[in-house]
C-alpha cells in the first residue's frame, strides 16, 4: 500500500476548486487536508501537513501561492491561468533553489484539450493558414484563454521547425481589433457566451481544403482525471513541467 498524498486545494469554493475538492475526497490514495478561499492564510497548507498544493485561483494570486508552496517544501499542481514567460522564468529560478520540489503548470487538465494542441501543432506544418478560436463561459476573467495561448505557441514552434512562416493575411486596417489577438504570430479569437464551459477550435486552411480540430469540455469533471494525475505525479518530477503532456506518454 502506497502512502496517502495529503492535498491542499486553493480556490476551493470556485468552479474548478469545488470540483477538485470532490475529486480529491473521492480518491482512495489522497487525503484533503485543507480547502482554502481568498480570505484564508496560506499557512493552513503546510500547517496541515500538505504534500501537494493545488492552485485553482486567479492569475493575480497564483504566482505568490506557488512561491509559498515551494518555499515551504510542498509540490504544486497549478491550473490557474496567467503564467507568462516572465512568471515561468521566475519559477524556474525558484525551483533551482529547491531542487527536490516539483511544479506542474497545466494550461488545461482535459486529455482531449491536451491532444487537440498536439494534433493542431502537427497539422499546422502542412497547412498554409491556421487560426485558433476559444469559446468560454462569460464569467471567465482572462482572454485569450491559457489553453489557446499555449496551443498558439505549440503551433508556432511546429511551423518554425519546418520553416513555415505566419499565415497569409492581407488585412491593412483593423482599428477595432477584429482579427483577434496575435500570440507568437498566430491569430487567437475569444468568444464569451452564456451556456458554454470551455471549448477550443483550430481552423487550418490551404488551397481547396479546410481542417477543423475541436475540443469541448461540457462539464468541469472533464478536468479532474488530469488534476488527479498531476497530484499523483508531481512529487516524482522535480523542477517545472509546463503542460500535462509532460506527464503523458503521447508519442
Ligand atoms: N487548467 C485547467 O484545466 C483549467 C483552468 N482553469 C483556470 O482556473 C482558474 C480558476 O477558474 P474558476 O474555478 O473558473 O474560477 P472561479 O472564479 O470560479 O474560482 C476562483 C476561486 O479562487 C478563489 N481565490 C481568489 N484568490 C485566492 C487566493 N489568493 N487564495 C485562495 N483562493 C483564492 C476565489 O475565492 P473568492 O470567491 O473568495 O474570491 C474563487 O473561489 C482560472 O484561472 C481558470 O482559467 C479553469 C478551468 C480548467
Ligand atoms: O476559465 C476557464 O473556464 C478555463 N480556463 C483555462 C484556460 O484559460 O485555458 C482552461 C479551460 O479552457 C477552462
Amino acid at each position: 500500500m502506497t502512502d496517502v498524498i495529503k492535498v491542499a486545494v486553493l480556490g476551493a469554493s470556485g468552479r474548478m476548486g469545488s470540483e477538485a475538492v470532490k475529486a480529491v475526497e473521492s480518491a482512495e490514495d489522497m487525503e484533503l487536508v485543507a480547502a482554502l478561499g481568498s480570505g484564508d492564510s496560506l499557512d493552513r497548507t503546510d500547517g496541515a501537513g500538505a504534500d501537494v498544493v493545488v492552485d485553482l485561483t486567479v492569475p493575480a494570486a497564483s504566482e505568490e501561492n506557488v512561491r509559498y508552496a515551494v518555499e515551504h517544501g510542498m509540490h504544486a499542481v497549478v491550473g490557474t491561468t496567467g503564467w507568462d514567460e516572465a512568471k515561468l522564468d521566475r519559477l524556474r529560478g525558484l525551483l533551482e533553489e529547491h531542487p527536490g520540489t516539483g511544479v506542474l503548470i497545466a494550461p488545461n487538465f482535459a486529455i482531449g484539450a491536451v491532444l487537440t494542441g498536439k494534433f493542431a501543432a502537427t497539422a499546422s506544418k502542412y497547412f498554409e493558414s491556421v487560426e485558433v478560436v476559444e469559446l468560454h463561459h462569460p464569467n471567465k476573467l482572462d482572454a485569450p484563454s491559457g489553453t489557446a495561448a499555449h496551443t498558439a505557441r505549440e503551433i508556432a514552434e511546429a511551423r518554425r521547425s519546418v520553416g513555415r512562416g505566419p499565415s497569409p493575411d492581407a488585412t491593412e486596417s483593423d482599428p477595432q481589433g477584429a482579427r483577434g489577438a496575435v500570440v507568437d504570430d498566430v491569430h487567437v479569437h475569444a468568444v464569451r457566451l452564456r451556456g458554454l464551459v470551455a471549448h477550443e477550435e483550430i481552423l487550418l486552411g490551404d488551397e481547396g481544403q479546410q481542417l477543423s480540430i475541436r475540443h469541448d469540455s461540457f462539464d468541469r469533471v472533464s478536468f479532474m482525471p488530469g488534476v488527479l494525475l498531476g497530484i499523483r505525479t508531481v512529487g516524482q518530477r522535480p523542477g517545472l513541467t509546463h503542460g500535462l503532456d509532460g506527464y503523458l506518454d503521447l508519442d
